[in-house]
C-alpha cells in the first residue's frame, strides 16, 4: 500500500490510503509526499473539516511509522483544507456511537498521540486555520508548531462544553506552556489567535500564510542537520520518556474515563444540541 521507499529519492507524491475497514470504502484521507531532503509533507484530506475520526487517525499513525522505517528526517503534518486545519474529533464518532467502534476510536486517538509524541524523526505542523480540542493535542505532541496569522484559532475549548479536559491533556499542554498559561487556557477554553499563541508558546513562530508555515516547518527540520539523528531522538525520547510511562500505566484508566465521559447521556444531550447548532449555523449562513 505504501511506497514510501520506491519514491523517497525523488520529490514524489504518494497518495496513502486508508487501511480498508470492513466499514469505510478505500479512500484517501491524506496526502504524503517526500522531498528530495527527506522531509515529508503530511497532508489531511478529510473534507470538509479534517474532523478526526479512526480512519484518519491511523492513516497519520501509519504514515508517519512508515516515514520513520524510511528514515526521513522529518515530517510537516498539514491540511489540504482552506482555513482548517482540524476541527478535532469527529463528534459523529461521538455521537451515540456503538460501543465497540468507540473503544477503537479511543484506543486510535490514544496510539496516534503516543506515536507523534515519541517519534523518531523530528515532528511538525504548519497549522492554517481552526485547530480546536483534539486537533490542539495533536499539534501539542509535535516537536514545533508555526501557525498563520489571522483568522486562524487553537486551543483547548472542553471547558466552554461542560467538559474538564482529561489529566493527560493538561499534562501534555503543561509540558509547552507552563503551568500558569495551560491553567489560564483550560479554564477559559480560549481560542488563541497566532500572534497570542506564540505569547504563551502554544506555537513557536507565526507565519503569513500556508507556505510561510511550511517553509518555517522546513527550516526547523534542517537545523537538526548537523546532529546525529540517534543521538537526537535519544535525547528527546530520554526528556519525553516520563510523560510516554505515566500514560502507558495509566492507559486503561483514561480509556475508562474517555468512554465514561462519551456515554454520559448528559454529554449526549449536549452534544445533540451542539451538532445541532453547527448545522443550524450553516442554514442561516445559507439563508
Ligand atoms: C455536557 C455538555 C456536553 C457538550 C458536548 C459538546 C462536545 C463538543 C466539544 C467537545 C470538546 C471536548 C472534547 C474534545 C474532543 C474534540 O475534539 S471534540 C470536537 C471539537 N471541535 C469542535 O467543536 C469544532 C466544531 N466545528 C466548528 O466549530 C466549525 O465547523 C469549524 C470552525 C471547524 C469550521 O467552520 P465552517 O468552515 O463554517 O464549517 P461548518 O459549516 O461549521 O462545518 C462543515 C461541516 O463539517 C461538520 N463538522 C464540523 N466540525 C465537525 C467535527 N468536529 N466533527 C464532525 N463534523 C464536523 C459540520 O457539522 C458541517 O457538516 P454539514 O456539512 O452541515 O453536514
Amino acid at each position: 500500500m505504501f511506497h514510501l521507499r520506491k519514491v523517497s529519492r525523488d520529490v514524489a507524491r504518494v497518495a496513502v490510503k486508508t487501511r480498508r475497514l470492513s466499514s469505510a470504502p478505500e479512500r484517501s484521507l491524506v496526502d504524503l509526499s517526500v522531498d528530495k531532503e527527506g522531509i515529508a509533507i503530511v497532508q489531511m484530506q478529510r473534507a470538509p473539516v479534517n474532523s478526526l475520526n479512526i480512519e484518519l487517525m491511523r492513516t497519520i499513525c501509519d504514515s508517519v511509522s512508515d516515514l520513520e522505517k524510511d528514515k526521513c528526517k522529518g515530517m510537516i503534518l498539514t491540511s489540504a483544507s482552506p482555513n482548517i486545519f482540524s476541527a478535532g474529533m469527529d463528534l459523529m464518532e461521538l455521537h451515540n456511537p456503538d460501543m465497540k467502534r468507540l473503544e477503537e476510536f479511543s484506543k486510535s486517538m490514544f496510539d496516534l498521540v503516543l506515536k507523534l509524541f515519541g517519534s523518531k524523526i523530528v515532528t511538525t505542523a504548519a497549522i492554517d486555520g481552526y485547530s480546536g480540542a483534539g486537533a490542539c493535542v495533536v499539534a501539542l505532541a509535535l516537536d514545533y508548531r508555526s501557525m498563520t496569522a489571522g483568522k486562524a484559532r487553537i486551543g483547548l475549548n472542553d471547558t466552554a462544553v461542560g467538559i474538564p479536559p482529561a489529566k493527560w491533556v493538561a499534562d501534555l499542554m503543561t509540558r509547552t506552556m507552563g503551568q500558569r498559561n495551560t491553567e489560564l487556557a483550560l479554564t477559559s477554553s480560549f481560542m488563541f489567535p497566532a500572534e497570542r499563541a506564540l505569547q504563551v508558546g502554544l506555537v513557536d513562530e507565526v507565519a503569513k500564510d500556508k507556505e510561510d508555515a511550511v517553509e518555517r516547518c522546513k527550516k526547523f527540520i534542517k537545523l537538526y542537520d548537523n546532529i546525529l539523528p540517534a543521538v537526537r531522538t535519544h535525547t528527546k525520547l530520554s526528556l519525553r520518556q516520563d510523560f510516554i510511562v505515566e500514560f502507558e500505566k495509566n492507559r486503561e484508566q483514561y480509556l475508562k474515563d474517555f468512554m465514561n465521559t462519551i456515554t454520559n447521556p448528559a454529554f449526549q444531550n449536549g452534544l445533540d444540541i451542539y451538532i445541532s447548532s453547527l448545522k443550524q449555523k450553516k442554514v442561516k449562513a445559507a439563508a
